[in-house]
């Protein structure tokens, strides 16, 4: 079973990689939500995430991914962001 052990430990790798990576996005879209804020734009860019959604079907399909998965995760990524994207721009209409 030690190839299950190592295995496990990519996994536990690419896991941590994927917060990382997370964390590193939500840094940025909190910066683009302030800037958004500040110069009265809507949360949402529907034009911006066809581009996106486009682009990460090929990536995926490239890649050997399910593209529909691609698609779902940015997609669940993007509504998170939005989330945030309002709630900047409530707290500083609240100011
Ligand atoms: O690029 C933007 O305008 C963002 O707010 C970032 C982002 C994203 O998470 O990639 C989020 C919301 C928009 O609808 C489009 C893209």
């Amino acid at each position: 079973m030690a190839e299950l052990l190592n295995l496990r430990r990519s996994i536990d790798n690419i896991d941590a990689a994927i917060i990382h990576m997370l964390a590193e996005r939500f840094r940025c879209t909190k910066k683009v939500g302030a800037l958004k804020a500040e110069h009265s734009l809507p949360p949402g860019d529907p034009a911006r995430e066809k581009q996106q959604i486009e682009r990460l079907r090929r990536l995926a399909a490239d890649a050997e991914l399910d593209p529909e998965f691609a698609e779902t995760f940015l997609n669940f990524v993007i509504r998170e962001v939005i989330r945030h994207h309002e709630a900047i721009a409530a707290a500083r209409s609240a100011d």
